[in-house]
């Protein structure tokens, strides 16, 4: 058996040309969604995510707006950009590139940001909702975590079914594992989760159970095909510079086996999975800002 493809390109041009649409409209009303982005130092793979995010705005018809710091800015330099950003009419919502260097408090940074310009939506307020929020129905309207919410959007796409079936999610992380748990549980989707982490005794055993397993730790080739119940739902998320190619560009290993593939239903690349769709789910969160800063 080999799994079906969970293109994570295709869905995320779906995902954009939506966007492209409510920006057009938006702009008619003399509205432009603008992303801003908060890079701090000159990590590699940092950068080209950012410079990717900004030819995404692009493609869709918003404007973006670019700050950039050195590695060695202190905390009040970047707490002061991101003022910046909050105070900037021209930026619907923004986000601060995650990891921040050593010695600058992340939480810290992130409590900084306005709440209603949170493009990703890790600011506690929207965290807050999130878990507060079970019955989307009645929610308060808040971003959704990117990465987690491109997930369900890849899985939905493709027609793989989550509510009533077991999830089992790798990685405890503020940017997928744990608010993915959260999102899986609404009512509507009614997915059942095993959060697993580095401290599970045996991974292995829990992978087994999944009809649906998201693997986003960063630890290359983690899930064995063995680990895999035949026809499940594979996502690999996690991506680890493993080295160098002869012509200098990095060489990348996703979370999952290649021998996956053999076993599972349906698999997520790694590139063109779910990477792909953060980068589109970002641009639905500033479109849906800017619907949300104009009257109905
Ligand atoms: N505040 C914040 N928000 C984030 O959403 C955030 C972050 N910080 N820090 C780093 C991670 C990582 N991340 C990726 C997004 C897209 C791809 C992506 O599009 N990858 C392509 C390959 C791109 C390439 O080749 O460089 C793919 O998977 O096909 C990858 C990684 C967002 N993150």
């Amino acid at each position: 058996m080999t799994a079906a493809r969970l293109d994570g390109l295709a869905a995320a041009a779906a995902v954009k040309a939506d966007v492209a649409r409510r920006v057009a409209a938006l702009r008619e009303r003399g509205v432009v969604p603008g992303l801003g982005t908060l890079l701090v130092g000159d990590d590699p793979a940092s950068r080209s995510y950012v410079t990717g995010k900004h030819r995404d705005t692009a493609e869709v018809g918003m404007h973006s707006v670019r700050e950039e710091l050195p590695a060695t800015a202190s905390q009040a330099e970047i707490l002061a950009a991101v003022d910046r950003l909050n105070a900037d009419p021209a930026v619907t919502a923004f986000i601060v590139q995650l990891p921040l260097p050593d010695g600058i408090d992340e939480n810290t940074v992130l409590e900084a940001v306005d709440p209603d310009k949170d493009a990703d939506g890790l600011h506690p307020t929207n965290l807050g909702r999130l878990v507060l929020g079970v019955d989307p129905a009645t929610a308060v309207p808040a971003p959704l975590p990117c990465t987690p919410a491109g997930i369900l959007e890849l899985l939905a796409q493709n027609e793989v079914p989550v509510a009533g079936k077991h999830v089992v999610v790798l990685g405890r992380g503020i940017t997928v594992g744990r608010p993915l748990g959260l999102l899986l549980t609404r009512k509507g989707t009614d997915a059942t989760v095993t959060l697993t982490h580095s401290r599970t005794p045996d991974l292995a055993a829990e992978v087994r159970r999944a009809d649906v397993v998201v693997a986003a730790v960063g630890v290359p080739h983690l899930v064995k095909p063995d680990w895999v119940k035949p026809g499940a739902a594979v996502l690999d998320v996690g991506v680890t510079r493993v080295g160098t190619t002869e012509s200098g560009k990095a060489k990348l290993a996703g979370d999952v086996d290649p021998g996956v593939a053999d076993v599972a239903g349906f698999l997520s690349p790694n590139p063109g999975g779910v990477g792909p769709m953060t980068r589109a789910l970002l641009l639905r969160n500033v479109v849906d800002a800017a619907e949300r800063s104009v009257p109905a």
